[in-house]
C-alpha cells in the first residue's frame, strides 16, 4: 500500500486473525489495567467482528475493570437485528468478558442528535483517551459511521468544539447513526483496523492511493500519529 502509517498483518484464515487480534487486544487491556487500574475498549459493529468477539470473550483478564463501548451505533433499539449493541452483548459480553461494563451509544431520545449528546456525556466520563479501538470498514470505504456521502463528514473527522460523539444521517448508512469522532478514535493507545476479503483489501489499497477525494478510511490513516495495524484475512 505504500503508506508508512500502516502495518499489514495478514493471516491465512479468519480464525487465525481472530485469535491473534484477541491476543493483542487482551494484552493491551491488561497493560492498561496494570498501569491505571482500568481499561477502555471501543469496538465496531457490522458482520466482521463476530469471530474476534468470541475469541476475546474467553481471554483471562480482570474484566471487572474494563469498559466496553462502540465506535458507532445505528439509531435503533438494542432489540433490533441492526443494533451494534446487540452484537456486542451477544458475542463479546459473555464467557470471561461477561464481567465487563458496557457503555452504549443508543438511547431512546427524541432525535438522533439528542441521543448523540447523551452518548457523549457517557463517553466523556471514560477519560481523554481510549486504550483500544478496533475499527472495521465497509466496502464503500466507510469506517465507524463516517460514510462517504455523509453531509457532515468534514465535521465528523474535524469536529467543532472538540465533540467526541456526533450524529450522522447519510443516505447510504440506512438509518441515522451515532458515531465517535475521528480525533477520539485516532488518539487510542492501540488502533487496529479489522477487514476481511479481497474486495475490502482492494478498496483499502485504492483509498490509500487516491489523492482526492479522501475516502473516510483514508482520513483515519491521515490523522493517525502512529502506524495502524491492519488485520486482514481472505
Ligand atoms: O455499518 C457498519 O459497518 C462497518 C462495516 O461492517 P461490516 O459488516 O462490513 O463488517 C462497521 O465497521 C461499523 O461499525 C458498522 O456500524
Amino acid at each position: 500500500m505504500g503508506s508508512r502509517k500502516a502495518w499489514w498483518r495478514a493471516f491465512e484464515t479468519r480464525d487465525a486473525l481472530a485469535s491473534a487480534l484477541a491476543a493483542t487486544v487482551a494484552d493491551q487491556l491488561r497493560a492498561a489495567i496494570e498501569a491505571k487500574d482500568g481499561a477502555t475498549l471501543a469496538v465496531s459493529g457490522g458482520t466482521t467482528p463476530a469471530l474476534f468477539f468470541d475469541a476475546l470473550s474467553h481471554k483471562d483478564l480482570d474484566w471487572t475493570k474494563v469498559v466496553v463501548t462502540l465506535v458507532d451505533e445505528r439509531f435503533v433499539p438494542p432489540a433490533s437485528e441492526r443494533s451494534n449493541e446487540r452484537l456486542v452483548r451477544e458475542k463479546l459480553l459473555r464467557n470471561e468478558a461477561r464481567l465487563a461494563r458496557f457503555v452504549g451509544l443508543y438511547s431512546q431520545a427524541a432525535t438522533v442528535d439528542a441521543a448523540a449528546r447523551q452518548a457523549e456525556a457517557g463517553i466523556a466520563l471514560l477519560g481523554p483517551r481510549l486504550d483500544v479501538v478496533v475499527l472495521g470498514m465497509g466496502a464503500d470505504g466507510h469506517t465507524a459511521s463516517f460514510f462517504p456521502d455523509a453531509p457532515n463528514l468534514d465535521e465528523l473527522t474535524d469536529p467543532p468544539q472538540s465533540r467526541l460523539v456526533m450524529s450522522v444521517d447519510a443516505p447510504s448508512g440506512g438509518e441515522p447513526r451515532i458515531t465517535l469522532t475521528l480525533p477520539l478514535l485516532v488518539g487510542a493507545g492501540l488502533l487496529a483496523l479489522h477487514i476481511e476479503g479481497e474486495a475490502k483489501k482492494d478498496v483499502l489499497e485504492r483509498a490509500m492511493a487516491q489523492a482526492a477525494p479522501r475516502l473516510p478510511i483514508a482520513r483515519v490513516f491521515d490523522a493517525a500519529s502512529a502506524p495502524i495495524d491492519i488485520y486482514w484475512a481472505p
